[in-house]
């Protein structure tokens, strides 16, 4: 069993600086391609059998040190009752919007080992199969409420902020209603046997500080704060959220993860004691090996002062990166963090 990416997360030393990658598991891998080309997304997502298969690849293929399972954030919403469809190419859509109180008041709380089982069933699956451990995940409220009430993915947000600052109670009362999900969520999947949890906040970064702060940081901390009781590391990562750091620190999480827009050496010294994750831009993956071998190099001797870093992109992994520059990188921060 490999535990160093658990060790990193508890602040531990580690023989060398663990790494896996945001949506390690996807289209940038032709074995995920091949699965893909029989089943839809939403399909793929509802078998677990298959959902075992591409969690793996990444880890038999790139030697990753940690798997996250394969699934979505927006899962939990259609389990709350909204219709969730993906499109080719432009990715998630609820034809059905949540903008106003009765729409938001038909949302379910769903008893996520019935309205989710093949989740829960493939974390068991996998728990089974893995020599690494298994990161579950889901979106902070925030980021599921702007696909929500967005309608799928936005460039503006001129509803979710309009509702914000003219509605704010219904706002509220949407977030409440995701909270309560997604905590019932993360609760089965740590009892399924997830050994981390990751909390998504890719939205986050669109918020001024004064407003995530209360506008979305009070719904993750009361996440966190309900699955202490499991004693498993709490990852939260906000997107672009260089500027929400101190507050982020403030959600309890045990590891922050950042972003590439921050400086990891400046972020690890404003965290204090608490891990990081991160954070390569995930287009540097397309240096030229030697240039790549550097920055990599660098981002490694500017964590070198973290209570626990582990290695990850600032972002999600993108659908057209070579799968050997992948590779590479793997090697590189296994033998240039080795001691
Ligand atoms: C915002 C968000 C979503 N989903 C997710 C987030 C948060 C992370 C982030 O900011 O990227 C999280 C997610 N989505 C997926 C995973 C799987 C686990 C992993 O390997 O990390 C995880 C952790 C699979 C996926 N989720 C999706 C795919 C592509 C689906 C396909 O095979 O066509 C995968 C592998 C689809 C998806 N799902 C979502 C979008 C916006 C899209 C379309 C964009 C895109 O195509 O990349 C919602």
């Amino acid at each position: 069993m490999n535990d160093t990416f658990l060790k990193a997360c508890r602040g531990e030393k580690t023989d060398y600086t663990p790494i896996w990658m945001m949506r390690q598991a996807g289209r940038y891998l032709p074995e995920y391609q091949k699965v893909r080309g029989n089943v839809t997304f939403l399909e793929l997502c509802k078998s677990p059998e298959l959902c075992v298969e591409v969690t793996l690849q990444p880890i038999d293929i790139l030697n990753m040190d940690a798997a996250i399972l394969f699934s979505d954030i927006l899962i939990l919403m259609e389990a709350m009752g909204a219709t969730l469809e993906f499109h080719e190419g432009r990715g998630p859509v609820f034809p059905k919007t949540y903008r106003n109180r009765q729409e938001i008041e038909k949302l379910i709380l769903p008893d996520p080992d019935e309205a989710t089982g093949f989740v829960m069933e493939t974390i068991r699956l996998l728990r089974g199969e893995l020599k690494v451990p298994l990161i579950g995940f889901a979106g902070a409220p925030f980021t599921c409420a702007t696909y929500l009430i967005e309608g799928g993915s936005s460039k503006v947000f001129w509803e979710t902020k309009k509702m914000m600052f003219t509605r704010p109670d219904d706002f509220h009362l949407l977030m409440e209603k995701i909270t309560d999900a997604t905590v019932l969520y993360l609760q089965a999947q740590a009892r399924a046997g997830a050994q981390a949890l990751q909390i998504f906040d890719s939205w986050a970064g669109i918020l001024a500080p004064c407003d995530f702060a209360v506008f979305a940081l009070p719904y993750v901390q009361k996440i966190i704060q309900e699955l202490q009781q499991f004693d498993i590391p709490i990852i939260y990562f906000a997107n672009n959220g260089a500027t929400l750091l101190d507050l982020s620190v403030s959600s309890g999480a045990d590891v922050i993860g950042l972003d590439w827009r921050i400086n990891i050496g400046d972020a690890i010294r404003r965290v204090g004691r608490k891990a990081v994750q991160g954070n390569i831009d995930p287009f540097a993956l397309l240096l030229p090996k030697q240039e790549l071998k550097a920055r990599i190099a660098r981002l490694l001797d500017d964590a070198k002062n973290a209570h626990g870093h582990i290695f990850n992109l600032g972002h999600g992994i993108h659908q057209f990166t070579p799968p050997e520059q992948a590779k590479l990188a793997v090697d590189l921060v296994h033998e240039l963090s080795s001691r």
